[in-house]
Order: C-alpha cells, then sequence, then structure tokens
C-alpha cells in the first residue's frame, strides 16, 4: 500500500541483500521509522516485541530470520538453533510455526553452501505469495460486500477489531483488504475502528491504515461496538485471525469473541478475513488446543500518547500494586462466524467448507 504516494510493503531485504528491514508498528501512528535487522536475534526481538505483528507479518518475519541466520552460520546447529529460537518468540499465531518448518524442510537437505541464498529467495518468495493472497481475499471480499445492502443511509458500515490491515501482513491485509476494494471500487464504506486495548492496535494502526488510504472511519472504545449493532450503525464485523482450525474456530485478538456474540444478537454478518497458512489443519477444537499468549500487565498498566508539545510518553493508568492479567488472544467458535473469507474464494465456518476450498487437505479416510 501507498504511505503519502511513496508504495510500501511492512518488511523487504535491504540494498546490501543481507540487511532486512521493516516498519516499526510499536512507533506508530506518530513516527513512521524503518528499522534494520542483522541477525536471528534481531529477528525474534523484533517479533517479540511487537516490532512487527500481525499473523502474516509474523511468519515472514521468522523466515527472513531464517535468512538471517543461515547468513551468519549456515550450519546445522544454526539451523535447529534458529528454529527453536524464533518459534518461542510467540505462541499464538500459527504462520510462525508455518513459515519456519518451511523454511527447515528447504534447508535442511542442502549442503550449508547453498542454505544463505535459498533462504533470503525462499523468504522473499513468501512475502510475495503473502501479498498476492491478501490480495485476492480482498477480491473475494468485495464480492460479498456487494451483496450487503446498507440498514441506514446509503454508506455501508463495516466494524473491525484489532489490526488486520496491509500492516499485520506483507501488504494489503486480510480483514481490510475487502475494505480498501471497496473504496476502491466507489463503493461508500466507512469503518468504525475497535480501538483494542491494551495494545491498541486499532487505534494506532488501523486508523493510521485507513487514514492514509482515505477510507472514512470513526475510532470507537472496545466496548462500543454491541451498541452501535444494537441501533442498526453496523452492516457487517470483518476481523483477521492468527490461527483457524480445521472445523473453523476462529483465534484472534483478544475481545473478538464478544464482538461475534454481540454480533449474532443483532443479526450481524461477522466474517474472518483467513489467508491459507492461518489455518491449523492439525487442531479441531480451538478453544483447548490453541495456546493463547499472555503478555506482559505491563502493556495493561501502561499507556503511551503524544504530549502537546509531541513528546511521545507513556503513564501508568492502574492503581499501583493492583495486578492486571493480559490474555493476547481469544477463540471464537466456528458457529458465531459467518463466513471465511479466502484467498481461494468464501466458505461457511466448518471443516466441510474449508474442505470445499482446500481439498487437499481431507484426512484420508
Ligand atoms: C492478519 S492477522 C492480524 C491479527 O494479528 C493481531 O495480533 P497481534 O497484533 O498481537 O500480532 C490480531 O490478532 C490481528 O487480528
Amino acid at each position: 500500500m501507498k504511505v503519502d504516494g511513496t508504495p510500501y510493503r511492512t518488511i523487504w531485504l535491504g540494498a546490501d541483500g543481507r540487511t532486512v528491514q521493516a516498519i516499526d508498528q510499536t512507533l506508530l501512528p506518530h513516527r513512521f521509522v524503518v528499522r534494520d535487522f542483522r541477525t536471528v536475534e534481531d529477528a525474534e526481538r523484533a517479533i517479540r516485541t511487537m516490532v512487527v505483528r500481525g499473523a502474516p507479518l509474523i511468519g515472514a518475519a521468522a523466515a527472513y530470520g531464517m535468512a538471517l541466520a543461515m547468513a551468519t552460520d549456515p550450519s546445522d546447529a544454526m539451523l535447529a538453533r534458529a528454529h527453536a529460537l524464533l518459534l518461542a518468540s510467540r505462541p499464538t499465531a500459527v504462520n510462525l510455526r508455518w513459515a519456519l518448518d518451511d523454511l527447515r524442510a528447504l534447508l535442511a537437505p542442502l549442503p550449508s553452501a547453498a542454505r544463505r541464498e535459498a533462504a533470503y529467495r525462499r523468504a522473499a518468495e513468501i512475502c510475495d505469495e503473502d501479498a498476492e493472497i491478501c490480495r485476492r481475499i480482498g477480491e473475494h471480499g468485495l464480492g460479498e460486500i456487494r451483496r450487503l445492502k446498507p440498514r441506514q443511509g446509503e454508506r455501508l458500515n463495516a466494524l473491525t477489531h484489532c489490526n488486520a490491515g496491509w500492516l499485520a501482513t506483507v501488504d494489503w491485509g486480510t480483514a481490510l483488504a475487502p475494505i480498501y476494494q471497496a473504496h476502491d471500487a466507489g463503493i461508500p464504506i466507512h469503518v468504525w475502528v475497535d480501538e483494542t486495548r491494551p495494545r491498541n492496535q486499532g487505534a494506532s494502526l488501523t486508523a493510521w491504515e485507513l487514514g492514509k488510504h482515505g477510507v472514512p472511519h470513526t475510532v470507537i472504545a472496545d466496548n462500543a461496538g454491541g451498541h452501535l449493532m444494537q441501533h442498526g450503525k453496523v452492516d457487517f464485523c470483518i476481523v483477521g485471525t492468527d490461527r483457524t482450525t480445521r472445523r473453523g474456530d476462529v483465534c484472534n485478538k483478544i475481545g473478538t469473541y464478544l464482538k461475534a456474540l454481540a454480533a449474532r444478537d443483532n443479526g450481524v454478518p461477522f466474517y474472518v478475513g483467513l489467508p491459507y497458512p492461518t489455518i491449523d489443519w492439525t487442531i479441531e477444537d480451538g478453544h483447548r488446543e490453541i495456546p493463547i499468549e499472555e503478555r506482559h500487565a505491563a502493556e495493561l498498566s501502561r499507556i503511551s500518547g503524544r504530549t502537546e508539545s509531541g513528546e511521545v510518553v507513556a503513564v501508568d493508568v492502574l492503581p499501583e500494586g493492583s495486578p492486571a492479567a493480559n490474555p493476547a488472544f481469544d477463540v471464537t467458535p466456528a458457529r458465531l462466524v459467518t463466513a471465511l473469507i479466502t484467498e481461494r474464494g468464501v466458505c461457511p465456518a466448518s471443516e466441510a467448507g474449508l474442505l470445499s476450498l482446500y481439498p487437499e487437505q481431507a484426512r484420508a479416510a
């Protein structure tokens, strides 16, 4: 996507053909800074501290992390160490494991002298594949949007949670790709943007993205969505996912489940943008089998912002000594999901639905 007229992806190979560069998302919306990664430790830290975040982007960053490792030391020991280090950076987004297993399977059989080039080439392919997957999710989602009729006035009102835009992927996004393509097709569309406490990916990232693309939007408190749905102000919800099971249970940012409950209670369609690498075919029950990341309480107790003088500061918002719990994801059961929007088409949130699009994943009888 473009930032002030300049095309950007979220992550790319530097001009030296070795350094990896990415937008530092912890500084948005107040500062746009590109960071350099030169070692696998740089990549692991960037994922763990959410300099880069979003399931597909985490996968792409991990792939480049493996390339950085091979550029340092293409040995079997480094290959194993880099895989383990990056896999441990964040537990929930299955794209991380998908990308790391892909690179390990590619590199392990190769002679060490061939590993560096192969790793960089594969990481670049994963980035190109992700951008194309997300563009096609946008196309299929646009088809769904064209079938919707506004409940009030001429403008369609979407609600989204967290950030599943181009900043969460290599380009286009998953939940926001259909929004961008609808906007670009001239469909009047507005987006209610959940601020998404505690990391505020909605307020800081989704609002920034939509503003840069000229998409009308309004930031709301996380707890306002149900009220807006009760008053007919939401035509559809659309979110991303960090891991979706083969029966269609959707793990996504904490608070997604509550939006799905409100949507069901108010007859509002609830869509999930779902790229292939985010499907975990090895599990069925999202509640029992998906590891939910517990992040530091400080993410809840401290909030950062910009002062009138433009300084970015962090302040404490809890009483001293008050404990805080910070689960970063929840699981929306398939029964609350209207449809999954994938790069291969739209399907019901069910195993049969997913297998209709991915028949190669059918289990042997
Ligand atoms: C397109 S996947 C985006 C997905 O990732 C986010 O999590 P985080 O910001 O913690 O990496 C959130 O769950 C989004 O829906």
